[in-house]
């Protein structure tokens, strides 16, 4: 017998029970709470599988249902280049809820590429890079925004296969408007935000494309924060800071090229901070024009 009654959008949500969700580390932990590594082990034997627990405090910022679509949303992405969802886990009777996602034992790109610094070279980032590409031309073809792209959001699947790995903050594009108006933003990464996003609140996919070209840049530096520091203290800036950031941007001053960079990257980096939003290329030529560098890069 059904032990609760499932409506039936969410019968094919695979429901994991918490008494056999056992928790083994903290995988990381964020402004709205923590992403856990738990085995699944309903027989009890350590047979179950490793899986990654998102667990949601809600607070003013992040409300249950901005969870539920959350879960939602990655429950319906089916790319190579995306987290793998699996289910939720209902706990407190329902008051609170997880999003469970596949483990990746490589865990984010910030460690990785701090750990494997000097066997990753140019061509392995660009390969990453052209991944990071596609899973956001995905995306965009659903009308996601992602709004929360950097390196601490992307997994490493493999040696040769990185994936999108957060969607906390993701929007869908109303069908009549080519961007999103966030209303409250709450403690907003503004290093890896647009002009227009800091100043306006506004999200759109050019914005994501400004926000990897930062990611770019992160793969390019090895994610060395010395390399200019892109965040002064923690996430958080008060509203000078923004005020600040967006003027010197509007003066055109940016991110200088990470050591050793080539110049056809710098070159990519360069074209998704255009200040003005139209002037960014999309995903789709970005992808293409570093599928070129990579030719270069084998000769
Ligand atoms: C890089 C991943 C995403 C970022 N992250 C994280 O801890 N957070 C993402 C959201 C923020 S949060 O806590 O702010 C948040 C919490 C709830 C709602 C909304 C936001 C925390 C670490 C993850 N990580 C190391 C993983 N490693 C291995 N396998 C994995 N599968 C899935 C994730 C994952």
């Amino acid at each position: 017998p059904v032990w609760r009654a499932l409506s039936p959008a969410q019968d094919d949500q695979t429901l994991f029970e918490e008494r056999h969700l056992r928790y083994i580390s903290l995988l990381g932990k964020g402004n709205f709470g923590s992403v856990e590594l738990c085995r699944y082990d309903p027989l009890g034997d350590n047979t179950g599988e490793l899986v990654a627990v998102k667990k949601l405090q809600p607070n003013k910022q992040s409300t249950l249902d901005d969870f539920q679509k959350e879960v939602n949303t990655l429950s319906i992405l089916h790319c190579d280049y995306i987290v793998k969802y699996r289910g939720v886990c209902y706990s407190m009777g329902r008051l609170s809820m997880s999003l469970v996602m596949e483990y990746l034992p490589h865990g984010s790109l910030i460690g990785y590429l701090e750990k494997y610094r000097h066997s990753v070279n140019t061509r392995r980032m660009l390969l990453f890079a052209s991944q990071i590409c596609k899973g956001m031309e995905y995306l965009q073809t659903l009308r996601y925004v992602h709004r929360d792209l950097a390196a601490r959001n992307i997994l490493v699947a493999s040696d040769s296969l990185v994936k999108i790995a957060d969607f906390g903050l993701t929007k869908i594009i109303p069908i009549d408007k080519e961007y999103y108006r966030v209303t409250q933003p709450g403690e907003s990464p503004i290093f890896w935000y647009a002009p227009e996003s800091i100043s306006e609140s506004r999200f759109s996919h050019k914005s994501d494309v400004w926000s990897f070209g930062i990611v770019l840049h992160e793969i390019f530096s090895y994610c060395d924060m010395n390399s200019n520091p892109k965040r002064i203290g923690h996430n958080v800036q008060g509203p000078s800071i923004s005020v600040h950031l967006t003027n010197i941007l509007k003066s055109n001053w940016r991110l200088l090229p990470p050591p050793h960079c080539p110049p056809k990257v710098y070159s990519l980096m360069k074209q998704c901070w255009a200040y003005n939003f139209d002037e960014r290329p999309c995903f789709s030529s970005l992808g293409n024009q570093i599928e070129v560098i990579m030719q270069d890069e084998r000769e």
